[in-house]
């Protein structure tokens, strides 16, 4: 297994994420609030302020049906498809690619009114976990996959002038469970679903007005789920099933 330059700095992160993330919001007695609902997605935050800048992380919680958790972290991390479902982009470069399953990216974000416009420079490695724990909803998983996104330094950014830049410390955890075959149906696609936990923390980097931010953030989350979400059910629907 080749290692690359934020090898160890990426398995630290795996394993804080396979420790902590991947607890269901008020087992690890933080105090995650449900702030939004939409179906079977849930959404909790906490409220956390650095440097007097608003950094509320988030998780969310969401299960989508026939889709295995391989096709949805292959969706959220292949480059060629992000401008597909990824909305808030405006500028997306692939900088390096460290290895088969980890690049690094910059990318700037369409311009927030009142504020200047982001730019984020991360890491991002999709891979799979071995010995998968349980879901978060309490599943037996059958696999266990992870996109892990995190704020690196790169010398070649060439970042779009004027914007600020953000920092973002992120995980897409996805574990395909089989339900029962109960009904006649023997198209596998018809008995797998996927539990997914999302967490993002994301430091705007300078200053945005707290009253507009967190309503903002929220709003941007549950349309991002929502979106991504939707776009993995249709692409892999008329698919064989990829675990
Ligand atoms: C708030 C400062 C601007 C800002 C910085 C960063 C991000 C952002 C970066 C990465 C990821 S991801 O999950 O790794 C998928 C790859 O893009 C999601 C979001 C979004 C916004 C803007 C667009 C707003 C947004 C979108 C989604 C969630 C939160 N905020």
């Amino acid at each position: 297994l080749t290692s690359h330059r934020f090898s160890q700095e990426l398995s630290k992160r795996v394993q804080d994420h396979l420790l902590e993330s991947i607890q269901p919001p008020g087992v690890d007695g933080d105090k995650w609030q449900l702030c939004a609902e939409e179906g079977k997605m849930k959404m909790y935050t906490r409220e956390l302020i650095r440097d007097g800048i608003i950094c509320d992380p988030l998780k969310a919680i969401h299960k989508i049906e026939k889709v295995t958790a391989r096709e949805v972290c292959h969706n959220f991390w292949l480059s060629d498809v992000r401008k597909e479902w990824e909305g808030s982009v405006e500028e997306f470069r692939v900088l390096e690619k460290l290895d088969d399953s980890t690049v690094i990216i910059y990318q700037s974000h369409k311009r927030i009114w009142p504020s200047a416009p982001r730019d984020c420079l991360y890491l991002s490695s999709i891979l799979k976990i071995d010995n998968p724990p349980p879901t978060a909803n309490g599943h037996e998983a059958h696999d266990t996959w992870m996109v892990c996104n995190f704020s690196v330094d790169h010398a070649e950014a060439n970042p779009v002038p004027g914007c600020v830049r953000a920092t973002i410390e992120v995980a897409l955890i996805c574990q395909t469970y089989i339900t029962s075959p109960d009904d006649r149906s023997d198209a596998i696609r018809d008995h797998i679903t996927c539990d997914i936990v999302y967490v993002a923390s994301i430091n705007p980097g300078g200053l945005a007005p707290a009253s507009f931010l967190r309503p903002f953030q929220k709003r941007e989350y549950a349309k991002f789920l929502r979106t991504f979400t939707t776009y993995v059910q249709d692409k892999t629907k008329d698919k064989d099933v990829s675990f």
